[in-house]
C-alpha cells in the first residue's frame, strides 16, 4: 500500500496575500473602468469623429500621419531596448529593422492655440516636431501647414567661437532677416534674451541656460506664426521663464501657434491651452492641460514604482476617453505640405 503525503494547502504569507489582493483589486479596478469608459463612449475606438478644416482659423492639420525609421541592427535581431523590445519593430531583411516611430495620428491645431507635447522617453515627441517642420516627411499620411514652422530646439545653431552678439547677427540671417531688419530687431533681443552683460563674451563661456535664453530671444525675434520648442525652455531661470511666457503670449496674441515638448509638466501647464499625450508612437490623450498632466503624472508614478497593472489601467482609461479624429479638408481648406517651398 502507498503512503502518499496528504495534500496540505500551501498557505500565502501575508505578504504574498497582500500582493494578490492588490493585483486583483486592480483587476477589478481595470473591468470597471473599461466598462464605465465603454458605457461614457461607446464608440471611441470604432468611430473616429470627423473634424472639418475651418480655413479661415487653421495653423496646421496632421492627416493620418505615420513615422518609420529603417535602422541597421548589428545583430540582426536588435532587441536594444526602448520601441523595440516593445515589439514594434519588424526585422526586413538582413541586418535591417523597423522602428514605427509614429502611428496614423490626426489633429488640427487652430490659430491662438498653443500646444503642449508631453510623452515618456523615446514615445515619439521629438519626430513629430521633424514632421511639423516638414524637413521629415512622413511614411505615411501628411503635414499640412500655412506657413513654415520656426523650430527652435536645444541643438538650434549657435557658433561657440563667436560672441553672443555676432551670434544674434548670424541667427537673424539664417532666418532670412535683412541686415536692416536684423539692425531692427537687435535691441529687442537683447532684451528678451536678458543678457547684455554676456553679449561681447564668446558663446563657449555662457552656461548652458544662457545659449537656450540666446536661442530663444534668436527664434522668437522673426514673430514666427508657427513656433515649435523642443524642450528648450527647461534650464531658464525664474526670472527668463517669465520672460518666455511674456513672448510665448505675444506670440499667439499675432495669430500664431506655439507648440511646446517639455518633460516638466508645470511648464506644460503654465503655457498651454491644450496637451497631446504621444506613448509608443500612438495619441493617448489631447485635451484639457490640466486633466492630460494628472493622467500622465498617475502613469508615470505607477510606471516609476514598478506598479506595471495599475499604469496600464491608467493608459486604458485615458485611451478610452480620446475621440480619434479623422480630419474633412472641405473644398479650398487645405493648406500645403509642411516643409513645401511654396508656403511662407
Ligand atoms: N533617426 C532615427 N533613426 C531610427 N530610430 C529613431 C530615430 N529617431 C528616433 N528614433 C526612434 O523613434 C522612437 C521615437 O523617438 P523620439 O526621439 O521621437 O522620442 P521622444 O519622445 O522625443 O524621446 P525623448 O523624450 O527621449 O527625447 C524611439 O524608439 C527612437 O529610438
Amino acid at each position: 500500500m502507498s503512503t502518499s503525503t496528504p495534500y496540505v494547502p500551501r498557505r500565502h504569507t501575508d505578504s504574498e496575500a497582500d500582493l494578490i489582493a492588490q493585483d486583483l483589486a486592480i483587476e477589478l479596478d481595470d473591468a470597471a473602468g473599461r466598462a464605465e469608459a465603454w458605457d461614457e463612449h461607446p464608440f471611441t475606438q470604432q468611430t473616429p469623429v470627423i473634424q472639418t478644416v475651418d480655413p479661415e482659423n487653421v495653423c496646421m492639420v496632421v492627416d493620418d500621419a505615420s513615422m518609420t525609421y529603417r535602422v541597421r541592427s548589428s545583430t540582426g535581431n536588435n532587441d536594444s531596448g526602448g520601441r523595440i523590445s516593445r515589439g514594434l519593430k519588424r526585422i526586413t531583411g538582413a541586418g535591417w529593422a523597423e522602428v514605427h516611430a509614429l502611428s496614423n495620428l490626426s489633429f488640427i491645431v487652430n490659430r491662438g492655440e498653443s500646444v503642449g507635447v508631453i510623452g515618456t522617453n523615446g514615445s515619439g515627441k521629438s519626430t513629430l516636431m521633424k514632421l511639423l517642420t516638414g524637413k521629415v516627411r512622413p511614411t505615411s499620411g501628411e503635414v499640412y501647414a500655412t506657413s513654415t514652422p520656426v523650430m527652435l530646439g536645444v541643438n538650434a545653431a549657435l557658433v561657440k567661437e563667436i560672441s553672443g552678439r555676432e551670434n544674434i547677427r548670424l541667427g537673424c540671417l539664417a532666418m532670412g532677416l535683412s541686415p536692416e531688419q536684423t539692425a531692427a530687431k537687435y535691441e529687442q533681443i537683447v532684451e528678451i534674451s536678458g543678457l547684455s552683460d554676456a553679449l561681447e563674451m564668446p558663446l563657449k563661456t555662457y552656461s548652458s541656460g544662457m545659449s537656450s535664453r540666446l536661442q530663444f530671444a534668436i527664434a522668437t525675434s522673426v514673430d514666427p506664426d508657427i513656433l515649435l520648442i523642443d524642450e528648450a525652455l527647461n534650464t531658464g531661470d525664474a526670472q527668463f521663464r517669465a520672460r518666455t511666457k511674456e513672448r510665448l503670449d505675444e506670440v499667439r496674441a499675432n495669430a500664431g501657434a506655439v507648440f511646446l515638448v517639455s518633460h516638466s509638466l508645470g511648464t506644460i501647464k503654465q503655457m498651454c491651452t491644450r496637451v497631446i499625450w504621444i506613448e509608443q508612437g500612438e495619441m493617448l490623450a489631447d485635451g484639457d492641460p490640466q486633466w492630460v498632466c494628472e493622467q500622465y503624472e498617475e502613469y508615470t508614478s505607477h510606471k516609476s514604482n514598478g506598479r506595471t497593472r495599475a499604469a496600464k489601467v491608467v493608459y486604458e482609461r485615458t485611451r478610452l476617453r480620446l475621440d480619434p479624429i479623422k480630419v474633412d479638408f472641405t473644398s479650398g481648406s487645405r493648406p500645403k505640405k509642411a516643409g513645401s517651398s511654396r508656403i511662407r
